[in-house]
């Protein structure tokens, strides 16, 4: 929901980072140029190290958003957007010129401006930087934007969230997991509850299984250390892969407002079974310890699957299959709902899927329905056919908003809807630390393949869905 123009002062935290420059700015750039930004505003871009002026910045943005905002990069739109940003250096220890910047920046704006801060910093920066903005002020009366890890574990993330209710109210934070910024995690809401009929196949009566996937071909692209020290099961998993299930598994909310979901979403969590090891493969590809970077003899893992038990009355016994790895044989971003087989065979021909609804969830939303019909032609047998809508073309000339563009404007409007809060973060940790504690032996798994061979297993006699 869009509010009505509130001039804002945007302030972000690792302006010169690697998130800023592939998502943040073109994304912004994105929204201003498509008129969604909603009123005035102006930007301070902020790290240890300036890039060499006001000036310099803005050249450095250029670069990167006519890169990385492709075909929407038009001059004038960019020469409006650059007059409004700046750089100040700041760090966790010294904000205070930061400050005076911010303090003059508002008054530019006038009475009624809000204040966003975007803390797109590395984990380790986090509470420090917090503190920062209670001592200097920055943070009254701001809303505090947060990137993903929030925390290494339950302990850490119990500190972050101490740190942050120091200075901020619950109310102010905006925790970003970005797959909850695609159009077609939202879509499952509208699936569900715009039509009638889908939700009477939503629970263990219909439904046999879940599956969460989200192979990627890419490896670590140079990301070692990253990955050396957070592995794939916190990288993905126990973030991205529980939210969606989070999502998917909710009941019906009394609202779609943030409050009314987020409740839905923690009795969901709070039903999750603790995982068994049993329940949890671990994979590591070859050659990932001869990448730079990576200890040759590193147990991180580059792959995770795990079935999870929602313990309700919804989905006893309904295994959610989550899998994700990196160097797999293709990138998806997929949610499969595979539906039990008809009580009797009367078709004996009938092989191949059985019903199944699949999100793809990639910035070209896809919903497709996998079924069994009719064979043309004079015998009555039954082949695997689907139905499948492609949203974009269902509303042609209607452009649907990237990830983090959709998460940036729901920020500047104030709505949480989207976002993660304290309660659900630190239940997700108190999942995953058992697993990550009593973590499986990591096997091999060849580049371009599904993952190790004893993933096959966790599926049971259906299998994995593999993409079409
Ligand atoms: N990159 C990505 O694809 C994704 C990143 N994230 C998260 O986003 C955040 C940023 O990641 P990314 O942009 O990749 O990181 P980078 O390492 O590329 O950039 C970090 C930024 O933070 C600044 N910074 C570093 N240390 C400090 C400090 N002590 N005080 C103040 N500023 C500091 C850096 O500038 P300087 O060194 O000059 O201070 C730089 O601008 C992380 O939390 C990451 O987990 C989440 C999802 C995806
Ligand atoms: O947060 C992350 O997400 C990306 C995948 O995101 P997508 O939007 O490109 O699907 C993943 O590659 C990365 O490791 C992780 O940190």
């Amino acid at each position: 929901m869009t509010r009505t123009a509130v001039p804002t002062l945007f302030v972000l935290f690792g302006g010169t980072g690697d998130l800023a420059k592939r998502k943040l700015f073109p994304g912004l750039y994105r929204l201003y140029r498509r008129g969604l930004v909603p009123g005035e505003f102006r930007v301070i871009g902020t790290g240890r190290t300036s890039p060499g002026g006001d000036e310099a910045y803005r050249a450095l943005l250029e670069e990167w958003v006519r890169k990385f905002a492709g075909d929407d990069f038009d001059d004038a739109a960019w020469a409006r957007f650059a007059a409004r940003i700046t750089f100040t250096a700041s760090s966790a220890q010294d904000g205070w010129a930061l400050a005076a910047r911010v303090r003059a920046a508002q008054a530019q704006l006038g009475p009624g401006a809000e204040t966003v801060l975007y803390l797109s910093v590395p984990p380790t920066t986090m509470e420090p930087v917090v503190s920062m903005l209670g001592r200097t002020g920055l943070a009254a009366g701001a809303r505090l934007v947060l990137e993903k890890p929030f925390g290494s574990d339950l302990a850490s993330a119990r500190s972050l969230n101490a740190a942050l209710h120091g200075v901020f109210d619950e109310d102010r934070l905006f925790r970003i997991d970005h797959f909850l910024g695609k159009e077609a995690v939202q879509n499952i809401l509208a699936f569900r509850f715009a039509n009638g009929m889908f939700e009477p196949l939503w629970n263990r009566d219909r439904i046999a299984y879940v599956q969460i996937d989200v192979p990627e071909v890419i490896g670590i692209e140079g990301r070692a250390a990253f990955m050396e020290s957070t592995g794939t099961f916190r990288d993905m998993v126990c973030t991205h892969l529980f939210q969606m299930l989070g999502f998917l598994a909710l009941e019906p909310p009394a609202s779609l407002t943030a409050d009314a979901l987020r409740e839905e979403k923690r009795k969901v969590f709070a039903a999750v079974r603790d995982i068994a090891p049993r329940d949890v493969v671990f994979g590591q590809y070859d050659g990932y310890r001869a990448e730079d970077g990576v200890d040759p003899a590193s147990t991180v893992e580059t792959f995770a699957a795990v079935r999870v038990w929602v313990d309700n009355w919804r989905w006893q016994g309904v295994p959610f299959l989550l899998r994700t790895g990196k160097a797999m044989a293709e990138s998806r971003r997929t949610i499969t709902l595979g539906l039990h087989e008809p009580p009797t065979r009367l078709f004996p021909s009938a092989e191949g899927t059985p019903n199944e609804l699949v999100f793809d969830l990639s910035d070209d939303a896809r919903v497709r329905v996998e079924f069994r019909v009719k064979r043309p032609g004079p015998r009555l047998e039954v082949g695997h056919a689907q139905l499948s809508l492609d949203v974009s073309e269902a509303f042609p000339g209607e452009q649907a908003l990237e990830a983090y563009e959709r998460l940036l404007l729901d920020v500047l409007n104030d709505d949480r809807t989207l976002f993660t809060s304290a309660d659900e973060v630190e239940r997700l940790w108190e999942l995953s630390d058992p697993v990550l504690e009593g973590a499986p032996k990591v096997l091999p798994y060849p580049r371009g393949s599904w993952g190790p061979d004893a993933v096959r297993e966790l599926a049971g006699e259906r299998g994995w869905r593999l993409p079409e």
